[in-house]
């Protein structure tokens, strides 16, 4: 990485501003999901052993700019006192005097959790006021919030403009590897692309039809490629304005070489609900009334078998509804294969993909969980990630 990171500069007894993704799920007021916490903590922990005094800045939710309730950092902040056996103070407020005062009177090595900062407009909208009040508290600017690198935003990119500033390990380690699989991937390369939404895939499927030799399609976005293909899909996800993409991606994958696979089958249901009727159907006999929720027996067996032929596979998206443990066979099958794989390194692109390996007891297998969803994403997409673009070069 050509960006300086925390080792390229003094932090001892100075203000560290360290943005970090703190984005966890939450339950009951308490977090659910502590992955996003605990991949930060390398970072923290090595600003504290060099006597930084650390400010932790991170959003949560979508807020819209205004004060929620149950959007505070304050079960965060709990959570990572206990990761770290030690203090961690929060503050009701993201910038301004009361946070003034707070670090007044920190020591080395304290550390200070600020409010989520989506409370203020001024965040999403990349405000230089905000961002010098942001950089106002500080000396220096970590950023270690790879999941949010995608967001060009007051405290992600804004701030990187008045103080020095560096990368994180996380986010080194991010960039590092998501790197190094795209621009120099061991073959066969393999990419996995699920999940729901067609359009927001569309970047990421022609770029990977760049580089990849297997491209595996499952989730809800394979109905439209089964559509292209020219078969009723019933009541299965669609978007319609994509058939035509859809069927251009199939002609590229043609025209590069690239093994595309489709679902030759599917669990199809009565009804979109967890106690919903199922069958298994072959992917051109979808009933009319039926919807496709995840791939079938056949399917899982082929991608399994190019899986375990694969050196390198990256994987985005859920193959089903796997929420629903009626369909989450495809996506269980997946991720066995790939922990099943000892050759093979695989990269889990974020989101609920790596919630999925996780509920099936697999995370510890893969060689790669990113903390990113839509920053994993675009990063793949081949596009620069405006928070990290606002570093300082080395
Ligand atoms: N066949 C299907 N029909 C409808 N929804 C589906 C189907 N297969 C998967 N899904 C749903 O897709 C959702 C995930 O879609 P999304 O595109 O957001 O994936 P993702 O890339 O893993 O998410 P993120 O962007 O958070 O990383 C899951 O909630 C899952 O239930
Ligand atoms: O969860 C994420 O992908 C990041 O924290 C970014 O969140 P956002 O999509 O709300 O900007």
């Amino acid at each position: 990485m050509n960006k300086k990171t925390v080792k390229d500069v003094d932090v001892r007894g100075k203000r560290v501003f360290c943005r970090v993704d703190f984005n966890v799920p939450m339950k009951n007021g308490q977090v659910s999901d502590e992955t996003r916490i605990r991949a930060a903590l390398p970072t923290i922990q090595y600003l504290v052993d060099q006597g930084a005094k650390v400010l932790l800045a991170s959003h949560l939710g979508r807020p819209n700019g205004q004060a929620v309730e149950e959007l505070r950092l304050t079960p965060v902040a709990k959570r990572l006192s206990e990761l770290l056996g030690k203090d961690v103070k929060k503050t009701d407020e993201a910038y301004g005097d009361s946070v003034k005062s707070e670090i007044d009177i920190m020591n080395e090595g304290d550390i200070l959790l600020l409010e989520n900062v989506r409370f203020y407009p001024g965040e999403e909208k990349n405000d230089p006021e905000l961002a010098k009040a942001f950089a106002e508290l500080a000396d220096v600017y970590v950023n270690d919030a790879f999941g949010a690198a995608h967001r060009a935003h007051a405290s992600t990119e804004g701030i990187a403009k008045y103080i020095p500033a560096v990368s994180g390990f996380l986010m080194e380690k991010e960039l590092d590897i998501l790197g190094k699989a795209l621009s120099n991937p061991e073959r066969p390369f393999t990419a996995i692309i699920g999940g729901a939404k067609v359009k927001d895939k569309i970047g990421v499927i022609d770029n990977l039809l760049e580089k990849v030799d297997n491209l595996l399609i499952g989730g809800g976005l394979a109905y439209t490629f089964v559509k292209a293909q020219g078969h009723e899909i019933g009541k299965s996800l669609l978007e319609e304005d994509k058939i035509e993409l859809a069927k251009s991606f199939m002609e590229k994958a043609k025209a590069k070489g690239v093994n595309l696979y489709m679902p030759v089958d599917a669990i199809v249901a009565d009804d979109f609900s967890a106690d919903a009727n199922t069958k298994v159907v072959a992917i051109e006999e979808i009933p009319a009334d039926w919807e496709a929720l995840d791939i079938g027996p056949k399917t899982a067996e082929t991608y399994r078998d190019v899986i375990q032929k694969s050196k390198l596979v990256i994987w985005n998206g859920p193959m089903g509804v796997f929420e629903f443990d009626k369909f989450a066979q495809g996506t269980k099958a997946v991720a066995q294969a790939l922990a099943d794989a000892n050759d093979t390194y695989s990269v889990i692109g974020g989101g609920d993909s790596a919630a999925a390996v996780e509920k099936f007891g697999l995370a510890e297998q893969m060689s790669h969980i990113s903390t990113g969803g839509g920053a994993s994403l675009e990063f793949m997409e081949g596009k620069q990630l405006p928070g990290v673009v606002a570093l300082n070069d080395k």
